[in-house]
This record gives C-alpha cells, sequence and structure tokens, in this order.
C-alpha cells in the first residue's frame, strides 16, 4: 500500500469548451470544468446529457470537435488513449473472460512491460486493497458481479494511472452491494489520492461519493458545485428539479420591492418572498420549494394553501405526505415524524405553508423546465 501511495502521481485535469457531435446533432457543447489533482468529481445529469460523451473525450476513445483537454500539464490532443495514463472502468467492461482474476489485474503491467517480479508483487498488492486476496487464481465467471467490478477497479489502478475515469461503475449491481462497493471506492480512492471522474445518473451515488458535481444537461453544464451547495442553491430549474424531489407551483411577479416579492400564483393565491427577486413585473415565474420546505395544519393560516391529503407514508423517521391543490396541480410535503404524530385519513383537507425564505424562484420560459 505504501508502495503505490508514495508514487501516486495524480494529476489535474482540465476540460476546456469540449464539443462534439454525432452526425449532425450537438452531443456536448463548450463543456469546461478541472479537476484538482486527487479530488473526485462526478459528472449527473439524465440519460442522453453526454456523460459519456465528455468521459470517451478525456480518454481518448473519441476525438471531440473541439476544446482542450489537459491532464497535468499535457495536453492530451495528439496522445492515443493508451498512453495517457488513465485508468478506466465501465458498467459493461468486461474483464477477459479466459484470463484468471490475477492475469486480467497483470494486463495493463505487462502493457506497460513492467517485469515479471514487479508484475506479481503489484498485482498482489491491488488484489489485497480490492480485498480480493484469495482469488487470484479464479476467473472471472467464477465470481460475483460486486467481485468482477472490484477487480476491473483493480486492474484499472495497477497501472498507477494519473487519472480514474469510472462509468456507471456499480450500475449493474443491487443497491446494497452498490453502496458497499461506493464505500471502498471512496476508501481506495481517498487512500491512493488519484484524480478521479465518475459518471453517473444517480445522484446519490454521485452525492455520497464526489466532492464536486458537474450537473449536464442536454449536452451543456449547467452547475458545478459541492453537493450541498446543488442541493441548497440551484442555479437552473433544472438542477433544483434533479438534485432531490421539488414541488413546483407557477405564477406572475406582480410587485417587486426593496425587500420583498409578490408572486401570484395560478389561483389567485399571493406569496409573499421576504427579499427583491431580480424579476420586472409581469414575469411568468416557476416557484420551488423542497418537501421539507412545507408546513401542513388543520387550521386555515394567512397565506395558507388549502391541500387535500392523497396519501401519507411514513419512511423510517419521516412522514412524506403527497398532497393536491384544487387546480389538480401535485404537492409532496415531509415532516420528522415523532411519537405522537398522527397520519391524516386520505381525502382530509389540510393547510399548507410555504417556507417562503428557503424557496427558489426561476424565469418560467418553456426551454428552463427539467
Ligand atoms: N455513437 C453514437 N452515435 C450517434 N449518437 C450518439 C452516439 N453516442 C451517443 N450519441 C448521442 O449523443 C447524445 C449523448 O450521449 P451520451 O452517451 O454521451 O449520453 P449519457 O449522458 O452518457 O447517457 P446515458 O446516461 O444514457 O449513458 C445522446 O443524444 C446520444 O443518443
Amino acid at each position: 500500500m505504501r508502495d503505490i501511495a508514495d508514487t501516486k502521481q495524480s494529476k489535474r485535469l482540465s476540460v476546456r469548451s469540449l464539443t462534439h457531435s454525432y452526425g449532425a446533432q450537438d452531443a456536448i457543447r463548450d463543456v469546461s470544468f478541472d479537476i484538482e489533482a486527487g479530488e473526485i468529481v462526478a459528472l449527473l445529469g439524465p440519460s442522453g446529457c453526454g456523460k459519456s460523451t465528455v468521459l470517451r473525450a478525456v480518454a481518448g476513445l473519441i476525438q471531440p470537435k473541439a476544446g482542450r483537454i489537459e491532464l497535468g500539464d499535457e495536453d492530451l490532443a495528439g496522445v492515443s488513449a493508451r498512453s495517457r495514463g488513465i485508468g478506466m472502468v465501465f458498467q459493461n467492461y468486461a474483464l477477459f473472460p479466459h484470463l484468471t482474476v490475477a492475469e486480467n489485474v497483470a494486463y495493463p503491467l505487462a502493457c506497460q512491460k513492467v517485469p515479471r517480479a514487479e508484475r506479481r508483487a503489484r498485482v498482489e498488492e491491488m488484489l489485497s486493497l480490492v480485498r480480493l486476496e484469495g482469488f487470484a487464481n479464479r476467473l472471472p465467471r467464477e465470481l460475483s458481479g460486486g467481485q468482477q467490478q472490484r477487480v476491473a477497479v483493480a486492474r484499472a489502478i495497477a497501472g498507477r494511472p494519473s487519472l480514474l475515469l469510472l462509468d456507471e461503475p456499480f450500475g449493474a449491481l443491487d443497491r446494497a452491494l452498490r453502496f458497499d462497493l461506493q464505500v471502498e471506492l471512496l476508501h481506495l480512492q481517498r487512500t491512493l489520492g488519484i484524480t478521479t471522474l465518475i459518471v453517473t445518473h444517480d445522484q446519490e451515488e454521485a452525492q455520497s461519493l464526489a466532492s464536486r458535481l458537474v450537473l449536464m444537461n442536454k449536452g451543456q453544464v449547467e452547475q458545478i458545485d459541492t453537493p450541498m451547495a446543488v442541493y441548497d442553491r440551484p442555479s437552473t430549474l433544472f438542477v433544483n428539479t434533479f438534485i432531490g424531489q421539488a414541488n413546483l407551483l407557477r405564477g406572475n411577479v406582480v410587485r417587486v420591492d426593496a425587500d420583498r416579492t409578490e408572486i401570484a400564483l395560478a389561483d389567485g393565491r399571493v406569496l409573499h418572498l421576504p427579499r427583491r427577486l431580480n424579476f420586472t413585473p409581469g414575469s411568468p415565474v416557476a416557484v420551488t420549494f423542497r418537501p421539507e420546505e412545507l408546513r401542513l395544519s388543520v387550521t386555515d393560516g394567512d397565506a395558507a394553501l388549502p391541500v387535500r391529503v392523497t396519501v401519507s407514508v411514513p419512511l423510517g423517521p419521516s412522514l412524506v405526505h403527497d398532497l393536491v391543490l384544487a387546480d389538480g396541480t401535485g404537492l409532496r410535503a415531509s415532516e420528522t415524524r415523532g411519537p405522537f404524530t398522527l397520519l391524516p385519513a386520505p381525502s382530509t383537507t389540510l393547510f399548507a405553508t410555504i417556507d417562503t425564505a428557503r424557496c427558489h424562484v426561476f424565469p418560467d420560459a418553456p426551454d428552463t423546465t427539467a
């Protein structure tokens, strides 16, 4: 372990204005982000948003139409995939089926012409890192899915890459195993300090592994921030609705004062937000708020919205309520469950108050909706 940790040569990855198209349609446009040496960053976004295209370009598997990729001080434009010093683990990046576990892990070392004795020592070290010491002579088909992915990780890091690329590495595994492997990967990544880019469409995976997220939508970057910042301070409506759960109400700005903004909702009720927002009166807006930012009461209040309970579900320590407004708009509220919390009966009418200090407001143009 000390051997590899001491000789790590993690490098900073810099991606600038990366653009690529397959045929006439742009797959990614003007994508820029950096990963500091030793950092783990997740590319996150819905299916088809261009995550794998970015990864393939970084790996050297496709030649991007425009943009610049640098690893350390080196521009990767003219560097072949093999010579980039990058380790890769893909969801379906199959192990060589006819080679044993040890031979699979040794493969990149053989390509690098590492002497046989050193190769053997390195394979042992890698298998111990991924906790597969006793499995060296097995064939891949004699391993479980999780064990196979561990071998794939061992193979990817055996060549001491300066960058590790992971594309949905645990996508094929069940939830519990996925979690175990995520924890192991995080430990491994921290031990070795390898600069890592992970692609996933699973936001929990991204949030639990990465120090920063690159949120992509329709081929473009929407926000780059820490997991907490993208949740608390989403910069676009897409990010707000993609990360975590968000309720959405449409309305129009009716008045903007120095310290408050009034928004008329579709049903005529007016929300008073305790801050000045940068909208002109008349602007159509989308108001969003998390389920935990909606408070329910049995009595009507000043700015409360009457809601009908569809269903209330206890989820561990929380109680989640699905609600519907008179115009049919669905809302979700969640509250911490106490020993005396009662489940409201379906169809009960309650009054919902939005935490207007915490809700977000975005321009409501068709192209900003998720
Ligand atoms: N080889 C290809 N030929 C043509 N179009 C492609 C090719 N690969 C990807 N695309 C298209 O480019 C866009 C981006 O695809 P990409 O695979 O990068 O998305 P993704 O975010 O990784 O999706 P997923 O999460 O489903 O893997 C999509 O519209 C996809 O259909």
